[in-house]
C-alpha cells in the first residue's frame, strides 16, 4: 500500500466520485470547498461559487424558493437533508441535482458547517418525465374510444356519475341522448368494414360538431351507438340536439344504398332529461332513455324520441341550433 498521507488518500477519493463534494462554513454562508467536478458538469470553476449565493443564483428560477426554504429551515433545524432542483449551467442549460446534505454541530448544538454531495440526476428525471408522460397517455388511450377518438363506454361511466351528482346538487336539469346508426350491418355488408369503420369516425366528428359546450360529453357506447351527456341542459334544448344531430347525419349524406330507410346513412336517437334526486340511479335513466330509442326504431328510423310535450318545438329549435 502506497504510503500517502491521510488527507490526500480522501483527497483523491472524493474527486474522482461522479458525487460532487462541497462544504459550507455556515457562520459565513461561504464554500469552503467543492469538488473540481462541478466544472464538467456545470461549467463552473470550483473558485466562482464563493457564498451561498452563488449556488442560490444559479438555481432555474421556478425551483429556487421551494428549496432555499426548505434547505434553510432543515440546516437551522440541524436537520440532514435532501434537495432536487435544477442547476444552471455557465451556457444558459439546466441540470437536474440531488443535493444530500449533513449538517455539523458543535458541542453545544450550534450548527458550523454544512457537508454535501452533488449527483447529476438529469438522466433520472428524463426518465421519470418519460415515465410520468407515458403513464398520462395510457390513461388517456384508456378512457379513449381507439376507433373514433370520442370517449369510450367507461368514461361515460366515469362522467354520468360526476353529472348526476352535479345536477342534483345544484338542481339542473341533466339531458342524455343515444343515438345509434341506422342498418348500419347493411352498410357493412355493403361497403365492407373498414369503410364501416370509417363511417363511425366520421358520425363520431360530426357528433362532436354539434355538442360544442364545454361539459358537453361524446362518447362512444359501443359497436354504433353512440351518447351525448348534456349538463344544465334542459328537455327542449336536448331534444334539439338530437334533432341537430340527426339532421347533420343526413346532410352528410354518406351513401348507403342498402339502408332501409333511403339512400343515406341515418341515426335513431332517444333523448330524455332529468333533475336527479337525492338517491336516484342513474341507470334507470340511462335505461329509459335507451328505451326511446328502441321507440325509434321501431317507429321506422331517422328519427328522435323525446318526452311527448317537446315533440311540437323540436324542429324550430334544431333549427335555431343550425344557425
Ligand atoms: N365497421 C364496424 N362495424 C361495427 C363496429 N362495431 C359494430 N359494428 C357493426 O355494427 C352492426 C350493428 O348491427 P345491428 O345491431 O344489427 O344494427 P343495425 O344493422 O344498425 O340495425 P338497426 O340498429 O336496427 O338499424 C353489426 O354488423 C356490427 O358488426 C365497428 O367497430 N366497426
Amino acid at each position: 500500500m502506497p504510503n500517502a498521507p491521510d488527507s490526500d488518500i480522501y483527497r483523491t477519493l472524493l474527486e474522482s466520485t461522479r458525487a460532487i463534494p462541497w462544504t459550507i462554513d455556515w457562520a459565513s454562508k461561504t464554500f469552503t470547498y467543492i469538488g473540481p467536478q462541478i466544472e464538467p458538469l456545470l461549467g463552473w470553476t470550483p473558485e466562482s461559487w464563493a457564498t451561498v449565493n452563488d449556488w442560490v443564483e444559479r438555481m432555474h428560477p421556478d425551483d429556487r424558493q421551494r428549496v432555499v426554504d426548505f434547505c434553510v429551515s432543515q440546516s437551522l433545524a440541524g436537520v440532514d437533508h435532501e434537495a432536487d432542483y435544477r442547476a444552471m449551467t455557465r451556457d444558459g442549460r439546466y441540470v437536474w441535482i440531488r443535493d444530500v446534505v449533513h449538517v455539523v454541530r458543535d458541542a453545544q448544538g450550534e450548527v458550523t458547517q454544512l457537508i454535501g454531495f452533488m449527483f447529476d440526476i438529469t438522466e433520472r428525471k428524463r426518465s421519470e418525465e418519460q415515465l410520468a408522460e407515458l403513464q398520462k397517455t395510457l390513461e388517456e388511450l384508456s378512457y379513449q374510444d381507439g376507433l373514433t377518438g370520442v370517449a369510450n363506454r367507461r368514461m361515460f361511466d366515469v362522467v354520468i356519475d360526476r353529472e348526476w351528482l352535479a345536477a342534483c346538487r345544484d338542481r339542473q336539469p341533466l339531458s342524455l341522448v343515444v343515438i345509434d346508426i341506422d342498418w348500419f350491418k347493411q352498410y357493412n355488408d355493403h361497403h365492407g368494414h373498414l369503410k364501416g369503420d370509417e363511417c363511425l369516425r366520421r358520425v363520431a366528428r360530426l357528433l362532436q360538431s354539434v355538442a360544442r359546450r364545454p361539459r358537453d360529453f361524446v362518447g362512444r357506447f359501443g359497436g354504433e351507438e353512440f351518447v351525448l351527456v348534456l349538463p344544465a341542459t334542459d328537455r327542449d334544448t336536448a331534444a334539439a340536439i338530437a334533432e341537430h344531430c340527426r339532421q347533420q347525419v343526413l346532410d352528410a349524406c354518406i351513401d348507403h344504398p342498402q339502408s332501409g330507410t333511403g339512400d343515406c346513412l341515418t341515426v335513431s336517437a332517444g333523448v330524455g332529461t332529468t333533475v336527479p334526486e337525492p338517491g336516484a340511479d342513474p341507470v334507470e335513466f340511462i335505461e329509459s332513455v335507451d328505451r326511446r330509442l328502441y321507440q325509434a326504431k321501431l317507429g321506422g328510423r331517422n328519427r328522435v324520441v323525446g318526452e311527448p310535450a317537446v315533440a311540437g318545438d323540436v324542429a324550430d329549435r334544431a333549427a335555431e341550433l343550425a344557425h
